[in-house]
């Protein structure tokens, strides 16, 4: 896939390029006094939600197609681009009727393929930035299904967002960040723009900044920021939205480092690394040469493969004396997962070999 910039004309090319907005348009009144507050501070891209999917009936479920005028009005008063989300074929429609600038679409719509594929369906041969945001669950191919669904249907103008992936556990986010999964998308497709959404993944105020700043680190290219002229008194998502003002203190505050890094300094550095990968790899591929001669082993004395026992007694030495090495207990069972499903495999591979 090939992509197009999402930039509008006459944003500028810098990182981070800057969505802000509230969550959901409330009153003419409320929408057009955040855009003023935000245009005043120098943001370019107005967001506002219009249909609200709630998880429970009975909420405030957005103001609908009357709103969309009211972004007409920002656009008319301050220049601002304006966007909004699209969940429905019907959404798409009356977006373009009322001349939206750029849409994105939801998390909970593109974990529905249905629902993807019917917004690209309506989208075919419209020019318009899409942003696409990731799916609740944690699943990269649905995330990029969803990319393929609207590529597919002739949009290139398209970016991400990563607003984190939903929880059930007690956690310090209101939605996972998850961060391997937004970076291996970056891998997979380097020209995709990520927008950060640290609204959705700190799900509250005082997260934002550090977030941001995480974002920006990993070269994310912009952020996507709920912001409200009176947050207290939102009628969705009050605890994560910011008023203009904090909002620009918060970007102020950011550090961007963009500088190149001369490849001199790294190289030394990168040497090391090259040497120790390498060390791992031959450490890795005697431990399975060991793991192959216990399979012959296990094969002429009648054992089972499998052996949970040591496996467990593995998993808990290893993960503590990690521990005392300043690694992470979660990041070194992983690799002893990996490390013991390969071992597994090479056994019935070199017991199936033997017994022919
Ligand atoms: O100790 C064994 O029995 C092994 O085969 C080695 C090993 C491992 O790779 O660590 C592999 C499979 C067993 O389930 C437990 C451990």
């Amino acid at each position: 896939m090939e992509f197009e910039s999402i930039l509008l004309p006459g944003v500028e090319d810098k990182r981070p390029v800057i969505i802000a907005g509230p969550c959901s348009a409330e009153t003419e009144e409320q929408v057009l006094k955040t855009a003023v507050e935000l245009a005043g501070k120098g943001v370019k891209i107005y967001r506002a939600g219009v249909w609200k999917p709630r998880t429970k009936p009975g909420g405030f479920e957005g103001a609908g197609t009357p709103a969309l005028k009211w972004l007409q009005q920002v656009r008319r008063e301050t220049g601002m681009y304006v966007s909004t989300e699209v969940a429905t074929e019907k959404h798409v429609y009356e977006s373009l009727k009322y001349n939206m600038d750029m849409l994105w679409i939801g998390a909970r719509t593109t974990a529905n393929p249905f629902a993807v594929q019917e917004i690209a369906d309506t989208l075919k041969g419209v020019d318009i930035p899409v942003l696409i945001k990731n799916p609740v669950n944690p699943d990269l191919e649905l995330w990029i299904g969803a990319i393929e669904r609207l590529y597919n249907a002739g949009l290139t103008k398209i970016g991400v967002i990563h607003r984190g992936f939903s929880t059930n556990d007690k956690s310090v986010y209101r939605n996972m960040p998850h961060w391997h999964i937004p970076i291996e998308l970056k891998r997979r497709f380097p020209d995709l723009p990520i927008i950060c959404d640290p609204s959705h993944i700190g799900g509250k105020r005082s997260m934002i900044k550090k977030i941001s700043q995480q974002a920006m680190d990993l070269n994310y290219y912009g952020l996507i920021i709920e912001s409200h002229c009176n947050p207290d008194e939102a009628w969705s998502d009050s605890a994560q939205q910011i008023t203009p003002g904090t909002l620009a203190d918060i970007l102020n505050e950011l550090v961007i480092r963009d500088k190149v890094q001369s490849t001199e300094d790294l190289s030394v550095l990168r040497g090391q690394i090259d040497e120790l990968d390498n060390e791992i790899l031959q450490l890795l591929s005697k431990r399975m040469r060991v793991s192959r001669e216990i399979g012959l082993y296990k094969l002429e004395h009648d054992m089972p493969v499998l052996q949970t026992g040591r496996y467990d007694h593995i998993r808990k030495d290893r993960v503590e004396q990690a521990e005392r090495m300043e690694m992470g207990g979660e990041f070194v069972l992983k690799i002893l997962e990996a490390i013991h499903t390969e071992s597994v495999r090479q056994q019935f591979e070199v017991m199936e070999k033997a017994k022919k």
